[in-house]
């Protein structure tokens, strides 16, 4: 970097660039666009629902037949896709997550039916076990508690399976079992689902910042004290979220994701360097409430700190952000 040493002000003065707004136009390395969006949306059982999320103020629940129309609303927008998470009743949760490969189950239905009303829009569906299980832990419990990985895997896979049958464009594993990217990819191949992409959450930290999906889907109160520690990363590590792309990425995973978002963004950056593939990250539900709360307090300034929000994300390295913001950053976009 020997040119920085060599230029002096006053030759060398950073603000003649900064001086309109033609020339930072100009000078600007990264953009947003609805293009780099991912909606992430929960999904209820019903036909003319509507329920608001607490701790996520602008967020809602919504029945299928909503659903389909905010969706339409989305694409119309220019976002390309959206990530489907189901609120699933307390009678249909079990130790063993049968419902999740229900092939009529809610996620499975919500598939069908939106690709056939939006067939543009690119449906992701996530393949995990939270929302089914009755202790609310994102796997099978083995006898003493603890989640079994091959045994989760196994669920998993008809999980992914059917999401797939049913016409999803991508499953987007958020469980971080060992393993199941590869097996995944292993059944689509075999079942002749060779489009299927896979969105893994690679790098899934072991997060305080999902409290509010908790509380969205209803699986906090099926959680209680409990954490997701000994699947989900540890916040102090770096290194092993390249290994854990790494891992991904040889196993079949067309695109990888790191998450939370914006306290992760030096992760981003490394994945992107090291490996320079498709690389998304998730500004999650904490972050979303943080910012929804200086928002309604007037402590920031709701759409500039939207966007600036997800550029950096792009700045960073990502090549799109699975955000609660992006319906409204969308529509901010579209207005110059
Ligand atoms: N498989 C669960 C899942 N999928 C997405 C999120 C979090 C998303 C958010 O906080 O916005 C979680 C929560 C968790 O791991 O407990
Ligand atoms: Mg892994």
């Amino acid at each position: 970097m020997s040119f920085m040493t060599t230029r002096q002000f006053p030759t060398s003065r950073l603000r003649r660039m900064r001086r309109d707004d033609f020339s930072r136009r100009l000078m600007r390395e990264h953009t947003l666009t609805a293009a780099d969006l991912i909606w992430p949306v929960f999904v209820l059982e019903g036909e003319g629902q509507r329920e608001a999320v607490p701790s996520m103020p602008g967020v809602e629940r919504l029945s299928l037949d909503l659903l389909i129309e905010e969706a339409r609303e989305a694409f119309t927008l220019g976002i390309p896709a959206i990530a489907l998470f189901p609120v699933v009743g307390t009678e249909l949760k079990s130790e063993l997550a049968e419902e999740a490969y229900n092939a009529s189950g809610l996620v499975q239905r919500s598939v069908r039916a939106l690709k056939e009303a939006i067939p543009g829009l690119g449906i992701i569906t996530d393949v995990a076990l939270d929302p089914y299980t009755s202790h609310g832990q994102d796997g099978i419990l083995d006898a003493v508690g603890y989640v079994h990985n091959d045994r989760t895997v196994e669920t998993l896979l008809k999980q992914a399976l059917s999401h797939a049958e049913a016409g999803a464009d991508v499953v987007a594993p958020s469980d971080m079992m060992d393993g199941r990217i590869g097996s995944i990819r292993h059944v689509l191949e075999q079942e002749q689902l060779v489009n299927t992409r896979i969105m893994a959450y690679s790098a899934k930290y072991a997060s305080r910042y999902y409290g509010p999906f908790r509380d969205a889907v209803g699986s906090a109160g099926n959680l209680g004290k409990a954490d997701k520690t000994t699947y989900q990363m540890d916040p102090g590590n770096g290194d092993e979220a390249l290994h854990e792309v790494a891992l991904d990425l040889a196993e079949g995973a067309d695109m990888v994701m790191i998450k939370p978002g914006m306290p992760y963004l030096d992760v981003v950056r490394r994945v992107k360097d090291e490996l320079r593939v498709p690389t998304f990250a998730y500004q999650v539900s904490g972050e979303y409430a943080m910012h929804m709360a200086a928002f309604e307090n007037g402590w920031l300034e709701a759409d500039a700190v939207i966007l600036e929000s997800l550029l950096c994300f792009k700045r960073a390295g990502a090549d799109g952000v699975l955000t609660y913001f992006a319906k409204r950053a969308a529509r901010l976009l579209a207005t110059p």
